[in-house]
C-alpha cells in the first residue's frame, strides 16, 4: 500500500473530528481524515488534499502540526504495510460536509469511540491528545485486525 496521511482537525474547545469511513480500508471505522500520497505529492500536501475532499475543509500546509510516524504492518498482508503521517490541525476554514467517503461527528477527547476504530488506535492516540510526538510501529494480527504487537516511543520532534 502507498504511504499515507491521517489527520485529525481539533476545535477551540479541544473536541476531535472524526469521520465513519464509507467504503474501502478501514470501512465502517471512524478515524481522522486521510488517504494515499498520490504521484509527486509531499505528505503534507496529501494530507491537505485528503481533509478537503472528506470534510469540505481547508487547511494550510503550514497549519498542520505533524504529531506521529507510525509503521503500520500487517502480518498476513505484506502488500497493506504503509507508513502513516499523522497530523493535528487547528487552524482552517470552511463548512464541514458529509462525503460520499466519509461521515463526520465532533467527539470530545474523552468519549472517543475507541471500539470502532482501528485497534491500535486506543494506544497511540491518548498520547497524542496529551501533547506528546510520537514514532512507532503497529502491527496487525493474521485477521487484519486484532494489535500482534505494539512499540511506540516519544520523540521530541518529527520532519515530513
Ligand atoms: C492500520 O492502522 C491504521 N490505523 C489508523 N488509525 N488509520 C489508518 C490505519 N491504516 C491506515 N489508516 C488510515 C490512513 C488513511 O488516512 C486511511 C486510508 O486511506 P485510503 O485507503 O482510504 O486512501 P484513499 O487515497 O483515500 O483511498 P482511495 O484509493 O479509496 O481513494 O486510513
Amino acid at each position: 500500500m502507498r504511504d499515507t496521511t491521517l489527520c485529525f482537525p481539533v476545535d477551540a474547545a479541544g473536541r476531535i473530528l472524526l469521520g465513519r469511513k464509507k467504503r474501502g480500508f478501514g470501512v465502517s471505522k471512524w478515524n481522522g481524515f486521510g488517504g494515499k500520497l498520490e504521484k509527486g505529492e509531499t505528505f503534507r500536501q496529501c494530507a491537505v488534499r485528503e481533509l478537503w475532499e472528506e470534510t469540505g475543509l481547508q487547511a494550510k500546509g503550514e497549519d498542520l502540526e505533524l504529531v506521529g510516524l507510525l509503521d503500520f504492518r500487517f502480518l498476513a498482508a505484506p502488500e497493506l504495510n504503509h507508513l502513516g503521517y499523522v497530523y493535528f490541525v487547528r487552524s482552517y476554514e470552511g463548512i464541514i460536509t458529509e462525503t460520499e467517503e466519509m461521515e463526520p461527528k465532533w467527539f470530545s477527547a474523552e468519549s472517543l469511540p475507541y471500539e470502532q476504530m482501528w485497534k491500535g488506535d486506543k494506544t497511540w492516540i491518548p498520547l497524542l491528545l496529551t501533547g506528546k510526538r510520537i514514532k512507532g510501529t503497529v502491527t496487525f494480527a493474521e485477521d487484519n485486525d486484532t494489535v500482534y504487537s505494539i512499540d511506540i516511543h516519544n520523540v521530541d520532534s518529527l520532519s515530513d
